[in-house]
């Protein structure tokens, strides 16, 4: 399902505020995963493939995408990001592709201190690692009598907030969760960043409640693109994932957008639209950080 964007904002008369970025098509991939993992790398070349063949420049793939999405499986799938099999075949796909690739995530295994990290790695299209974004708020949630989930039972956090340049422009990434935090995406769209593209893996209790609302929420706040790249539902799986892949654009109305199955999501990501709305709704130039700068000194009560 596609749903467009209403024209609502007008044209802006100046581009005094504007952000320098080119247009781009961005793809989502919504893989089914399975418990195999050269069939899942397998999959994923084919739909990277498919999205280029298809004009996609920027192209995203899921959460855990490699791997089945569960705390017993992040070990025994984990491995290096410097030369392990999932980035030889992600470095080898964005350059088929001809394409920047957001590889979603993988279970990162660190052979310097044995951490298990879930990392995304980025390319260009010539087929380098150009960033590494390990999740750096872990999901750790209990709903009673719904869901338990403790990434921090087998996963350690990342510390660095990733911030990626594109011949498109600049590109913030963060991992699921992460969404779930405004500061990294408002950081990311005060540095110059179009877009913040999150792989991620909602399920069936959060995903209806949350998914979209929290992509429309950074994207209103910050006015940029957002994106979020899920994989497919698999009902045979421990953990079900929501899907609905989802692009939202800087006014907050979805773009793009689709339900739980496989498939490919593509929304053109538009300069002039952004630049239009931040002409109309000024909030760059109107924030009060005089009375609201000390937000992380300012202890919860
Ligand atoms: N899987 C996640 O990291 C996050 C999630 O499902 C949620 O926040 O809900």
């Amino acid at each position: 399902m596609l749903r467009a964007t209403s024209a609502l904002f007008s044209k802006a008369s100046s581009m005094s505020s504007s952000l320098a970025f080119k247009p781009c098509k961005l793809a989502l991939v919504q893989l089914a995963v399975t418990a195999d993992k050269s069939a899942n790398l397998a999959n994923a070349r084919a739909h990277v493939l498919e999205a280029a063949n298809n004009g996609a420049n920027v192209i995203v793939l899921p959460e855990c995408f490699n791997s089945p999405y569960g705390t017993s499986f992040f070990r025994e799938y984990s491995e290096s990001i410097k030369d392990g099999p999932s980035v030889k075949a992600l470095s080898e796909m964005a350059k088929e592709a001809k394409a920047y690739l957001i590889g979603g995530s993988i279970p990162e295994r660190d052979p310097t201190n044995d951490n298990i990290y879930n990392t995304c790695t980025v390319y260009n299209p010539a087929g380098e690692q150009i960033a590494a974004h390990r999740k750096i708020h872990l999901f750790d949630i209990d709903v009673p009598g719904k869901i338990r989930f403790q990434e921090s039972e087998t996963l350690t956090a990342g510390e660095s907030l990733t911030h990626v340049d594109t011949e498109y422009g600049k590109i913030g990434v963060g991992i699921c969760y992460d969404i779930r935090f405004p500061e990294p995406a408002m950081i990311a769209a005060r540095k110059g960043c179009f877009a913040m593209i999150y792989p991620g893996a909602f399920n069936m209790v959060t995903g209806p409640l949350h998914w979209e609302l929290l992509q429309r929420a950074r994207a209103v706040d910050n006015q940029v693109y957002v994106a979020a790249c899920s994989p497919a539902r698999d009902v045979t799986a421990g953990y079900h994932a929501w899907g609905h892949s989802t692009v939202v654009a800087p006014t907050g109305q979805v773009v793009a957008t689709m339900e739980e199955n496989q498939g490919i999501v593509y929304a053109d990501l538009d300069p002039q639209a952004l630049n239009d709305f931040r002409q109309s709704v000024p909030l760059y130039a109107q924030r009060r950080f005089d009375l609201y700068a000390d937000v992380a000194n300012t202890k919860p009560q």
